[in-house]
């Protein structure tokens, strides 16, 4: 008998344009959605667009209520399901970078009620994947949530953001590369699922955003659109594969790592970017491809050294080093690097 079987959860409506925050009772109207909205954001986003969003529903006769989160962590999942117990909130809407629409998305899940995305910046591609990414104590965890019914990407709110959280999305996506080959070598070494559809999906958007990086600039409008849709396209990737596996790799586990290790460091994507110069020449070598995703990198001013994150050389090496244990996710870091072939690889690339 044939036993395979497949659920890829997809958002039904993404809507993407100039000024699209304000249609968003259209596009919640759209998916039937009854009941209290619940707007959960974090500081910056509840003022760029998390009030304009609490507004449109009171105009609209809804009853919204709204709550701010300041991190991304287990805790304040709870709040948001406690909040969204008392005020018996109908749906939810994630306003904001990724760890607002992260907390949203894994209490959506346990509320098991429907969540819109909505992003202020372009940094992360989270913005529709159905996983959500949470540190707690030495580990990582990138646990099932639910994906958003609809995502409502305003280009005019995420071009007003500051510049480096879009560099910062642009790295996310280049660090695909890697995160897909350290996914084919769990797969080739380690029996790990692979499936190609996925695999492909995410090379081939990695591969448009570096094709379009000349038309990825400051202040043009423009770039936020190319951005996101590439965003969206990686989050697709994930749904398919139901792991963040296509875009999360070895690059990953060392920009967790740094997270430990200095809390508020550098943006989620330029860490991730840094960690896939390194990865790649841990998968190809001094000759191998590591000067392109550093050139790709450098050619939309995304960070490609310690210094530019604003991290020293020795943390470097202790997230190198120790990154293999925050999850059990087998990559090309093995079961560890030796703080030897750690100075060697960031010093070769460069990053130190
Ligand atoms: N679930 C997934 O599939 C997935 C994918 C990628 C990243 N992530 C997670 O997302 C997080 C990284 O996302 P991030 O870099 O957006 O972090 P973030 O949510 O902390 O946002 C970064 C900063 O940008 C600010 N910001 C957001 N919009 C703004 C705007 N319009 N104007 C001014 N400031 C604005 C925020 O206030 C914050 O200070 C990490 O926790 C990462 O693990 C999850
Ligand atoms: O599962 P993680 O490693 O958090 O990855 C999710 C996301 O950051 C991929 O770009
Ligand atoms: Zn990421």
């Amino acid at each position: 008998m044939f036993e395979k079987r497949t659920w890829i959860r997809l958002p039904r409506n993404v809507v993407v344009g100039h000024g699209v925050l304000g249609q968003t009772i259209e596009a919640v109207s759209e998916l039937h959605l009854t009941g209290r909205p619940l707007v959960v954001s974090s500081p910056t986003p509840h003022e760029v667009a998390g009030e304009r969003v609490v507004a449109q529903f009171e105009d609209a006769g809804y009853d919204p209520s709204e709550i701010v989160i300041e991190e991304a962590s287990f805790d304040a999942v709870q709040r948001v399901i406690d909040h969204a117990s008392e005020i018996d909130a109908g749906f939810l809407l994630g306003v904001g970078g990724g760890k607002a629409i992260d907390i949203t998305k894994m209490a959506a899940d346990d509320l098991d009620l429907g969540f819109v995305s909505v992003p202020t910046a372009a940094s992360h591609d989270g913005i529709v994947s159905g996983r959500g990414s949470v540190p707690e104590g030495d580990t990582r965890h990138s646990v099932a949530a639910e994906p958003p019914l609809a995502v409502i990407a305003d280009t005019e709110v995420l071009a007003e953001a500051p510049w480096r959280l879009t560099t910062a999305g642009c790295a996310d996506i280049i660090s695909n590369y890697t995160a897909v080959r350290d996914w084919q070598l769990a797969h080739r070494l380690k029996n790990v699922h692979y499936s190609e559809y996925a695999g492909a999906l995410s090379q081939m958007t990695a591969e448009m955003l570096v094709e379009s990086a000349d038309s990825i600039k400051r202040g043009l409008e423009e770039s936020s659109w190319i951005v996101v849709k590439a965003l969206v396209s990686s989050g697709v990737a994930m749904s398919i594969a139901d792991s963040s596996r296509p875009a999360s790799g070895a690059e990953h586990l060392f920009s967790h790592q740094l997270d430990r290790l200095v809390p508020n460091g550098a943006l989620h994507g330029h860490q991730v970017g840094v960690g896939s110069i390194m990865t790649e020449y841990l998968h190809s070598g001094q000759k191998g491809k590591w000067k392109d995703a550093r050139d790709a990198l450098a050619a939309i001013g995304a960070p490609t050294t310690a210094d530019e994150l604003g991290i020293d050389d020795e943390t470097v090496i202790e997230a190198l080093t120790t990154a293999h244990q925050i999850r059990d996710r087998y990559t090309v870091l093995g079961d560890g690097m030796s703080e030897e072939a750690a100075i060697e690889a960031a010093t070769v690339t460069g990053v130190i």
